[in-house]
C-alpha cells in the first residue's frame, strides 16, 4: 500500500465515510476483557482526541481516529490505496484500549473530575501525585494541562481540604540536557544529585503561595514565558518538557515528607506533518525527546511492575528502572527509583490529533498509551490469615484497628474508610496520623505506634513466606553453613562473645553507626533533617587503610598522601576516622537500603553507637533490630 497524499484523502473522504460506517468491530480478546487481569491501580492511563479544527476542517480532510466509549477503545481507520493490482481503496484499522478514553466533545472539567482530582487529596496527604501530558505536536497537551492547572489550583486553596500546608511552586522546563528555571527569567538551572542520592534542581526559584490568583499568576507568567520563547527561538515549546511542581509543607507533623504534585507537559513526541524539516540539530534534538520519551515509558512501567510485585508480596529482585537515562527521569527519580519509600499516583494523558492525514502520529501516541498500562494478573483471592496484613479485607482491617490500636482505639472508619490491608499500608505517613489524629485523645506517637506494628506485622509474614521459600529449595545439606550465613544477614559482630566489649573499642569494616554529621556532611545532614534526623552508615575501613586515589562522595581525597597500608586506627586531623557508605531510609519504618557508593569519612567522635541491622529477603531492605 502507498502513503497517500493529502488530496486523495480530501478526493475520497465520501468513500471513506461510507468504509468506516460499514465498519464491525470484532469483540476485543484480551486478557483485561476476559477479566483475567488487571491494571496496575497507582497509574491511570487515558487518552483524550480533541476536536477538528476548523482549519483541518476547512481543508475537507475527515478524522481518522473513532471512539468506543464502552470499551474505552480507540478504532484508527486509515485510508489506502493498492500499490499493485487493480486500483482498490480500502480501510485498514486497528484499535487501542485504554484506562479512560476521552472523545472530543469530553471537556476538561469531566477529565479533572474523573483522573485528576483524586491526585490532590493525595498529594496534600504527604502523596507524590503526578500528570503527564504526552501527544504530538498540536495534539492537544499544552490546552489540556494549562485547565488543568487551573482547576488544580482552585482545588488546593478553596480551604475545602482539611488542615493547613505551606504551599509552595516551581517551575522548569527541560530541553535536551539543560534545565531553565521558567520562573527566574528562563534562568539555566542544574539537575543534581546530592550525597544523599535525592535529585535537586540546584538554583531553581521556589515560590510560597497563599491563594489562588497568586498560584495561577505563576502558572500563567511560566506559560507565557514559554510562548515567547517558542515565538523568539524556532517553537521550542513544543520541543521541551515543562515541570510544573506544587510542593506541599504540612507544618503539624515538620518530621514527615512534604506532599507533592507535579503537572507536567512534555515535548511533543513529533512535529506535525507541516512543521517537518531535517537539519542536524532538529533531528539531535527529535533523537533526544524520543530518547527521554522512551526512558519515561520504561521508568513508568519498571514503577508500575515494581508495584505490582510488592503489593502481591513478591520478593523477587524489583524490574529495573533505568531512570538515570534521561534528565527528566532523573528529574523526577523518587517517582521511579524501587529504593524510593514515597507512594506515588500517576496520571497520563495521551493527546490525540484526529484529523486522518495525522493517523500515523496518532497511531503511535496510542500505541505508546497502551505500552504503559501495565497489566497483572488479577491477583486472586487470597484467604485470609489475621497474621499477614495483605489478606485483608476493609473490614477485617477495620477490625485490627479496632483490637490494635490502643488506648483510646483510633476510630477504624476515619483512618480506613475503604482500604483494604495493602491499601492501608501503601498510605503516606502523614496522611496516616492525620487521619488517626481525628480521634480525639489520640497523640502523634501512638498514631505512629500502629503504623509501625502494621508494617512490622506486614515484614514478619512476608520473612515468614520467604524463610518458607528459602527452606524448600535448600536440599537440606550445610546446615552449619545456613546457620552461618543467617548470623550474616545482621550485622551483629559474627563473633560470640564480643558484645561485651564497648563497641568503640571493636570498630570493624560492616558493623552499622549511628552518627551525627559534622559541617563538612552539610548534605547528608540536609537529608537526614528530612528523614527524621538520625544518620546510619556502614563502615568500610579505616581511612588509613585506602590508598591516595579514592575520594568520598564530593570527590575529596580521602586519605591525602597516603599510602595504603591496613593500620587500624589511622589519624586524620589527628582523630580517628572510618571510611563509611551511607544507609538511607527505605520505605517502611525502621527499614533501610545501603548506598554503597555514597561514601563518607566518619571520625570517631561523630559516632554515636552501634546499631544492628537485619537483612529482609521479603523486602529487600535493612531493618534495624531494637
Ligand atoms: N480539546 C480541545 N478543544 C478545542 N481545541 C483544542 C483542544 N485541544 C487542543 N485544541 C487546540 O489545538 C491547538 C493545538 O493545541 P496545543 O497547543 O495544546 O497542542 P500541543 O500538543 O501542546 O502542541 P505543542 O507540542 O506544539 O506545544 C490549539 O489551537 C488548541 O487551542
Amino acid at each position: 500500500m502507498a502513503t497517500i497524499s493529502e488530496q486523495f484523502l480530501v478526493d475520497h473522504a465520501e468513500r471513506y465515510h461510507r468504509l468506516v460506517a460499514q465498519f464491525r468491530p470484532s469483540p476485543l480478546d484480551t486478557k483485561a476483557a476476559r477479566g483475567a487481569s488487571v491494571a496496575s491501580p497507582e497509574i491511570i492511563v487515558c487518552s483524550r482526541v480533541r476536536p477538528m479544527l476548523a482549519d483541518e476542517m476547512s481543508q475537507g480532510i475527515p478524522a481518522g481516529v473513532h471512539i468506543r466509549r464502552a470499551t474505552n477503545t480507540a478504532d484508527v481507520h486509515e485510508l489506502r490505496q493498492a500499490v499493485r493490482g487493480l486500483p482498490m481503496i480500502t480501510v485498514s484499522s486497528s484499535n487501542y484500549t485504554v484506562d479512560k478514553l476521552f472523545g472530543p466533545d469530553a471537556t476538561t472539567v469531566e477529565i479533572y473530575d474523573s483522573v485528576v482530582k483524586p491526585l490532590i487529596p493525595w498529594a496534600w496527604g504527604g502523596g507524590i501525585g503526578t500528570l503527564f501530558a504526552y501527544g504530538q505536536t498540536g495534539s492537544g497537551k499544552t490546552f489540556t494541562v494549562s485547565d488543568l492547572e487551573r482547576r488544580v489550583a482552585e482545588d488546593l486553596m478553596n480551604g475545602s481540604l482539611e488542615g493547613a500546608r505551606k504551599t509552595y511552586i516551581s517551575i522548569i522546563e527541560l530541553s535536551g540536557q539543560t534545565a531553565f528555571d521558567l520562573l527566574n527569567s528562563r534562568k539555566q538551572i542544574s539537575i543534581l544529585e546530592d550525597s544523599f542520592g535525592n535529585t535537586q534542581m540546584a538554583g531553581v526559584h521556589e515560590h510560597q503561595v497563599s491563594d489562588k490568583d497568586t498560584l495561577l499568576g505563576y502558572i500563567e507568567a511560566a506559560a507565557s514565558l514559554r510562548q515567547t520563547a517558542s515565538t523568539l527561538k524556532n517553537d521550542t515549546s513544543s520541543r521541551s518538557h515543562a515541570v510544573c511542581r506544587i510542593r506541599l509543607e504540612n507544618p503539624q507533623i515538620p518530621s514527615a515528607e512534604d506532599g507533592v504534585l507535579y503537572l507536567i507537559d512534555l515535548a511533543g513526541s513529533e512535529a506535525a506533518r507541516d512543521k517537518v524539516s531535517h537539519d542536524a540539530a532538529r533531528m539531535k534534538e527529535a533523537r533526544e525527546i524520543n530518547t527521554s520519551l522512551s526512558v519515561l515509558k520504561d521508568c513508568i512501567r519498571g514503577r508500575a511492575l515494581a508495584d505490582a510485585d510488592s503489593m502481591a508480596g513478591k520478593t523477587t529482585k524489583p524490574a529495573y528502572v533505568p531512570f538515570r537515562r534521561s534528565t527528566l527521569t532523573k528529574t523526577l527519580k523518587h517517582i521511579f527509583d524501587p529504593a524510593s519509600a514515597r507512594s506515588c499516583k500517576t496520571v497520563v494523558i495521551a493527546c490525540v490529533n484526529p484529523c486522518l492525514a495525522d493517523v500515523g502520529a496518532s497511531k503511535n501516541t496510542l500505541r505508546f498509551a497502551e505500552l504503559l498500562r501495565v497489566v497483572v494478573p488479577k491477583p486472586k483471592p487470597a484467604a485470609y490469615d489475621p497474621a499477614v496484613p495483605i489478606t485483608w479485607d476493609n473490614a477485617q482491617l477495620r477490625a485490627w484497628i479496632g483490637n490494635n490500636s490502643g488506648t483510646p482505639p483510633i476510630h477504624a472508619a476515619a483512618l480506613a474508610p475503604t482500604e483494604t490491608g495493602p491499601q492501608l499500608l501503601r498510605l503516606p505517613l502523614p496522611e496516616f496520623l492525620a487521619r488517626s489524629l481525628q480521634t480525639p485523645g489520640v497523640t502523634a506517637a501512638q498514631a505512629q505506634a500502629i503504623q509501625t506494628k502494621l508494617w512490622a506485622l506486614h515484614i514478619d509474614s512476608q520473612r515468614g513466606q520467604a524463610r518458607a521459600t528459602d527452606t524448600i529449595g535448600r536440599d537440606g545439606a550445610g546446615g552449619t553453613a545456613v546457620a552461618r550465613m543467617a548470623r550474616l544477614d545482621c550485622s551483629a559482630d559474627p563473633e560470640d562473645g564480643v558484645a561485651r566489649v564497648p563497641w568503640r573499642e571493636r570498630i570493624r569494616p560492616g558493623m552499622v553507626v549511628g552518627w551525627v554529621p559534622g559541617p563538612e556532611h552539610a548534605s547528608v545532614a540536609a537529608a537526614a533533617a528530612a528523614g527524621g534526623g538520625k544518620c546510619y552508615a556502614v563502615v568500610l575501613c579505616p581511612v588509613g587503610a585506602v590508598g591516595p586515589r579514592v575520594r568520598d562522595v564530593r570527590g575529596a581525597v580521602v586519605n591525602p598522601g597516603g599510602v595504603a597500608g591496613a593500620e587500624p586506627g589511622v589519624e586524620r586531623e589527628g582523630r580517628e576516622a572510618y571510611l563509611c557508605a551511607m544507609m538511607t531510609p527505605a520505605m517502611a519504618p525502621m527499614s533501610f537500603a545501603v548506598s554503597l557508593w555514597r561514601q563518607e569519612v566518619v571520625r570517631m567522635e561523630q559516632m554515636e553507637a552501634e546499631v544492628l541491622m537485619e537483612w529482609d529477603e521479603a523486602t529487600r531492605y535493612y531493618y534495624m533490630v531494637i
